[in-house]
């Protein structure tokens, strides 16, 4: 850390003592620890950072309450949703805040997350949050899932595991290039791959039979409600 000029230490209270913006980035299940420490460490600062939790599910009203002052103050806190493409600079972000957080505290989360992401959504209510998760925070490891499956199908039926890997992965890198790159919808670029009574048909029929779509849903909903739920027991 030291050749890009950060400062590291293993102390919650010492890495925000002069902090104007802090990224609560801990798991759902110690975030109340850690902003209570925060809370208690803070009592003398005249200003408190701005709080930008990625931690899934965690509500505003619960974090309020956690980061609550002694004196009654309540740092301001946006809640965003990033994803793992980030680390390569491909993220996709979900973000909101509400009437307490000025705009220019919303353009610095904004910047913050835009420097790591491709699309970076502000959604209106603060439920939407945990369908951002759903879809693009849990979304990677679909996407991953799925390159698994390719890879044991193209070895099952007599590729070598090597030569099934990289046919998969480019495929799923081409494949999320044209969706970013093109001007065509989803469904459009489905349907030019898609020849008449051809082998992508045959693929799709089988996928429609097994219920894929039903399977999408459930998937991102189940992931959804997990949100709503660690809300609701961590609140
Ligand atoms: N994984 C993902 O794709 C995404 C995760 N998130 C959210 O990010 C958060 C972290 O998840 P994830 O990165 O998967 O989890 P990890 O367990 O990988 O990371 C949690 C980090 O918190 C540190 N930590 C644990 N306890 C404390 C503490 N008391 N004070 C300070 N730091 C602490 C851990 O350090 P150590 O290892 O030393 O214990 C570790 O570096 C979660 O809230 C999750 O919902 C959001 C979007 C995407
Ligand atoms: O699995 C999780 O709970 C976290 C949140 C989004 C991605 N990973």
């Amino acid at each position: 850390m030291k050749d890009i000029g950060v400062r590291t230490t293993e102390s919650n209270v010492e890495a925000s003592q002069d902090a104007d913006l802090l990224v609560l980035a801990v798991k759902p299940q110690v975030t109340k620890a850690v902003c209570q420490e925060l809370a208690g460490a803070w009592a003398q600062r005249s200003t408190t950072p701005l709080i930008i939790s990625i931690a899934a599910g965690i509500t505003l009203s619960s974090m309020r309450e956690w980061l609550r002052l002694a004196d009654g103050r309540v740092p301001h806190i946006v809640r965003v949703m990033p994803n793992t493409p980030a680390l390569v600079g491909e993220g996709a972000s979900g973000l909101y805040a509400d009437e307490g957080v000025s705009s220019s505290e919303k353009d610095l989360a904004a910047a913050l997350l835009a420097s790591v992401s491709k699309a970076t959504e502000w959604v209106d209510r603060e439920e939407l949050i945990d369908v951002v998760t759903g879809l693009s925070g849990s979304g990677p490891a679909y996407f991953f899932a799925m390159v698994e499956h390719l890879i044991e199908s193209g070895t099952k039926l007599g590729l070598s595991r090597e030569q099934a890997t990289r046919l998969a992965k480019q495929t799923c890198l081409g494949a999320g290039k044209m969706l970013v790159e093109s001007t065509e919808e989803p469904a459009q670029l489905r349907r030019n791959v898609t020849s008449p009574n051809g082998t992508t048909a045959a693929a799709l029929e089988s996928f429609e039979a097994s219920g894929f779509n039903d399977i999408v849903d459930k998937a991102v909903k189940a992931a959804t409600s997990r949100g709503e739920e660690l809300g609701k027991t961590l609140g």
